[in-house]
C-alpha cells in the first residue's frame, strides 16, 4: 500500500493516448497513486517532456519494461499497448498478485480462436484468457468485481453495445436485423504517426472504412450480442472516420418484434435497464446525443426513436472514445474491482459548455 492508503498503480504504454488519459485520471483519483510509467521508444524520457502541461504534477521518468520491478512496486497494472503484447506480460504480473487491466484486444475474447482469426499470432494461453472478464460494467459488473484480469472493451463496441443491449436482453428486436453505423474521431487510431490521420488527409473528409464485416470490432460486438440474445448472432457494423479528434456516435437500427411499441415504451425500458448505471444517461423523449456532451467525461448518452413506417427502432449512443471508450472505463472497472464507488475519480463535466 502506498502513502495515505493509496493503491500504487503502474501504466505500461504511458506515452500513448490511453496512457496519458490514465495519467490524467490517476492524478485526481483519491485512492490511487502513480508508481510506474513504462514505454518502449519513450523509455528514459521524462513524462513531462512528452506532455509538458502535466509536468507540474508528474515528475516521473518513463521506464523500460521490467515486469518483476513493476510487480514489486504496483498492486494494479494498466497495459495500454498495441494488440498482441499484453498476453505476453500479464501472466507474470498475475502470478505476482497484481490486478491487471488490459486496454488492448488481447483479453476481450473468451474463445482465443476468434482472437487469432482476427488479430493473428499463435496463442496457447486459453486457460488464462478464460479467467479474464469483459470490462463493460453495465453488463458484467458482478464478474468484474471478482476479477483479477479485465479485458477492457474497444471504443466502438462500448458505444454500440450500450446502445443495443437493452433491446437484445429483453428480446425486443430481431438481433440479426441490427445495423450499427458508427463514426469516430481520429484519436481512436492512437498516437502513432499514420498518413491517413494527418490533418491534411483527415480534415474536411468523412468516409467509411473496413466495410462489410472487415473491422476487428465486429467479432467483439457479436460475442456480446450473442451472449445477450442467447444464440449466435451476426451484426452489420460499419465504422467511419470523421474530422474531429475525440468522440464516437453510433447510430443503431433494428427491426422491432412488436410493431406496437412506441418511443416512450422503449425509453421506460432503457431507463429501467440503466437505473443503477451512473455512467449512462438516457436522454428525454425527442433528444438526441451529441459527442461534445461526452467529451472528457466517462459518460455514455443514449437517445432513441421508433419509426412506425418501417417498424424500426433507431438508437443513438455517444461517448468519448478515450474515456468511456478506453481509459475512463478502465478506471471505472478498477473502482468496481476494489469495491469502491464506480464514479470515484472520474469526470462528469464535459470539456465544452
Ligand atoms: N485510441 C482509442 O480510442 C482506443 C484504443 N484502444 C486500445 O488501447 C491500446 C492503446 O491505444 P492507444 O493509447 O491509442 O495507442 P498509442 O499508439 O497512442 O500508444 C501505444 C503505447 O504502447 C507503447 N508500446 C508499444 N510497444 C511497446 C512495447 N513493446 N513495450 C512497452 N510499450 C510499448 C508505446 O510506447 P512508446 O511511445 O514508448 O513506444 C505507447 O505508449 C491499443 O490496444 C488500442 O487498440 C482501446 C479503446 C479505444
Ligand atoms: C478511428 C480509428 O482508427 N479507430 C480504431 C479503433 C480503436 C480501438 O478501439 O481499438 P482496439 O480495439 O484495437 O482497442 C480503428 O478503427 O482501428
Amino acid at each position: 500500500m502506498g502513502d495515505m492508503g493509496r493503491i500504487p498503480v503502474g501504466i505500461v504504454g504511458a506515452s500513448g493516448y490511453g496512457g496519458v488519459q490514465l495519467v490524467r485520471l490517476l492524478m485526481d483519483h483519491p485512492r490511487l497513486e502513480l508508481a510506474y510509467l513504462g514505454g518502449e521508444s519513450s523509455a528514459g524520457k521524462a513524462f513531462a517532456e512528452l506532455y509538458p502541461h502535466l509536468g507540474h504534477r508528474v515528475q516521473q521518468i518513463i521506464e523500460p519494461l521490467d515486469l518483476e520491478k513493476i510487480a514489486d512496486r504496483c498492486q494494479v497494472v494498466f497495459l495500454s499497448l498495441p494488440n498482441g503484447l499484453a498476453y505476453k506480460m500479464a501472466p507474470t504480473l498475475l502470478e505476482k498478485g497484481c490486478k491487471v487491466l488490459d486496454l488492448s484486444a488481447d483479453y476481450r475474447f473468451s474463445d482465443l480462436s476468434t482472437y487469432t482469426a482476427w488479430y493473428g499470432g499463435d496463442r496457447d494461453d486459453q486457460a488464462i484468457a478464460e479467467t479474464a472478464v469483459y470490462g463493460l460494467p453495465e453488463l458484467y459488473r458482478d464478474r468484474i468485481a471478482e476479477a483479477q484480469l479485465v479485458g477492457c472493451p474497444g471504443c466502438y463496441p462500448t458505444a454500440s453495445l450500450l446502445g443495443l443491449s437493452p433491446l437484445l436482453k429483453q428480446g425486443l428486436v430481431v438481433p440479426e436485423t441490427a445495423i450499427i453505423d458508427a463514426k469516430s474521431g481520429t484519436s481512436g487510431g492512437g498516437r502513432q504517426a499514420k498518413v491517413g490521420m494527418l490533418l491534411a488527409e483527415a480534415d474536411n473528409t468523412f468516409a467509411a472504412y473496413n466495410v462489410a464485416g472487415r473491422h476487428r470490432h465486429t467479432p467483439e460486438i457479436e460475442q456480446v450480442c450473442s451472449d445477450l440474445a442467447g444464440h449466435e448472432v451476426l451484426i452489420q457494423f460499419t465504422p467511419h472516420l470523421v474530422p474531429m479528434v475525440r468522440g464516437i456516435l453510433a447510430t443503431i437500427y433494428a427491426n422491432l418484434r412488436d410493431p406496437g411499441l412506441v418511443r416512450e415504451d422503449l425509453l421506460t425500458i432503457y431507463n429501467a435497464f440503466y437505473r443503477n448505471a451512473p455512467w449512462v444517461r438516457v436522454l428525454p423523449s425527442g433528444t438526441y446525443p451529441q459527442t461534445k456532451w461526452a467529451a472528457g467525461t466517462n459518460l455514455c448518452y443514449i437517445g432513441l426513436e421508433v419509426d412506425p413506417r418501417t417498424d424500426r427502432v433507431i438508437v443513438m449512443s455517444a461517448i468519448d472514445n478515450l474515456m468511456k471508450g478506453q481509459a475512463g472505463q478502465a478506471i471505472q472497472c478498477l473502482n468496481i474491482m476494489m469495491g469502491w464507488d464506480e464514479t470515484l475519480g472520474l469526470p462528469q463535466l464535459a470539456f465544452y459548455p
